[in-house]
């Protein structure tokens, strides 16, 4: 062709995505749902996975209208996990970490039932979350330290914020 870009590969023969997490520190465990007669079951952590060294001390839902959208998200301390129960989600992520060796990078990844995954989001990685889906999203967050309410370890920046290389509106 002439003009335009040719794609290039994008998925492994088992729809595995071709490129890495972008991000220092970020971890991504695909999760397969198990077919029943009656539904399905999905796992959403498990200890043994080893995806990060933390304990879980809080899981919190928050649900996004269609459309809707939460961020940017920060904390100093606390690492969050993510996982979307229903509706779909895109998970974009900014590396804020000036010793990090990804500093300065942009990922982002769809989740949701029809693709199950839990991603480890460690502090100081701005995060934001849009809803994308015709529905109401539920996102799951099993942090390894409970909201403080006295003192809530939560930093934000405008959804359009000029601080980060991607705006989530
Ligand atoms: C996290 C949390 C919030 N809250 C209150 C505080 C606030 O009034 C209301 C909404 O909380 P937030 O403003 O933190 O919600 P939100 O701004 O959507 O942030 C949340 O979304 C996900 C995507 C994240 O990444 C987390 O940082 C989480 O805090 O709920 C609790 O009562 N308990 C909790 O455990």
């Amino acid at each position: 062709m002439a003009t335009g870009t040719a794609d290039g590969q994008v998925v492994t023969p088992d729809w595995m995505p071709i490129e890495p997490v972008a991000i220092d520190g970020v971890r991504v465990k695909e999760i397969r749902p198990v077919a029943t007669s009656t539904g399905y079951l999905t796992e959403i952590f498990r200890e043994e996975w080893e995806l990060d060294a933390e304990p879980v001390g809080q899981v919190f839902q928050r649900t996004l209208y269609p459309g809707a959208v939460t961020g940017w998200h920060a904390h100093a301390v606390t690492t969050d996990r993510l996982f979307c129960c229903v509706g779909s989600v895109r998970i974009s992520l900014f590396d804020g970490r000036k010793a990090s060796p990804t500093f300065g990078a942009v990922w982002h990844k769809i989740i949701g039932p029809l693709r199950p995954a839990v991603i480890i989001i460690p502090p100081g990685i701005w995060h934001g979350v849009v809803s994308i889906g015709p529905e109401t999203a539920v996102l799951l967050n099993l942090v390894d330290k409970a909201y403080a309410y006295d003192q809530p370890d939560h930093w934000r920046l405008p959804p359009d914020t000029d601080h980060i290389p991607y705006k989530l509106v």
